[in-house]
């Protein structure tokens, strides 16, 4: 694992930024895995930045994210399509019939996910994903779990993570208990994965994530096991290690 120190969030974001940058320069027509989240929206405001400049060209990027809460429509200011779009997808020039995000209103959880596989499996694979850290280890909606799940499925999410994602809701009953996500196995066959990681309250989860056992309890202790990891992390995130 590679592991980038930043002084802060901007730090982390603009670090982030030239890692994505630098893909889509060498690969314009790459597949990009992308996260929402609040961790992820300083190097989305950074590409946008240098996309408005004229350095970037995101016209043959494919996108696909990880995860949508089941039962959201996409015009759902919750919903993270909703998301993706007002902070990224309406800024730059990325063709929106090439962005992907599971679909949180179909009901059935089977046809949703499999739909979502066959769409990860035909873009011939993801070239770079993006993740963020859930205060539980947790990356997509993958939560801690006795076994690590493979592919796209819907999760229960747990009490943790709807406390920690209800500042989003008008209140912690708005939040939705299920979600779609691209499964470890899925994240897992990225060529590169990026992480993103910024302030105190990651700093137990990134410290399990780097140097714990690899346990499906941390999700992203599965991360161990890639050959091309690099997680940017700010000084309060690292705080609990010695880097
Ligand atoms: O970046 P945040 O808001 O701390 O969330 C951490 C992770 O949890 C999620 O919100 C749930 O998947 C991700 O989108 C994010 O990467």
């Amino acid at each position: 694992m590679n592991i980038c120190k930043a002084k802060n969030y901007q730090d982390m974001s603009r670090k982030a930024a030239n890692i994505i940058s630098a893909q889509v320069i060498m690969k314009p027509h790459c597949v990009l895995g992308l996260a929402t989240g609040s961790s992820p929206i300083g190097t989305y405001k950074q590409l946008i930045e240098w996309y408005n400049k004229g350095d970037l060209d995101f016209a043959r990027v494919m996108s696909i994210n990880l995860d949508e809460y089941k039962g959201l429509s996409p015009e759902n200011p919750q919903s993270y399509r909703y998301f993706m779009n007002t902070n990224l997808f309406d800024h730059i020039n990325i063709d929106k019939a090439r962005t992907f995000v599971p679909n949180g209103l179909e009901p059935d959880p089977e046809k949703a996910c499999a739909e979502y596989e066959e769409i990860i499996r035909k873009s011939g694979g993801i070239d770079l994903q993006l993740l963020g850290l859930g205060r539980n280890g947790h990356i997509g909606f993958n939560e801690p779990a006795d076994a690590f799940a493979r592919e796209t499925h819907c999760v229960n999410l747990t009490e943790s993570t709807i406390d920690a994602n209800k500042r989003f809701f008008e209140s912690e009953d708005d939040v939705p208990r299920q979600a779609y996500t691209m499964g470890i196995g899925s994240i897992m066959k990225a060529r590169k994965i990026l992480v993103v990681v910024s302030g105190e309250d990651k700093a137990d989860a990134l410290k399990a994530t780097i140097c714990g056992p690899i346990t499906p309890q941390v999700p992203a202790s599965i991360l161990q096991l890639h050959n091309d990891v690099t997680i940017v992390a700010d000084e309060a995130a690292l705080s609990k290690m010695d880097i």
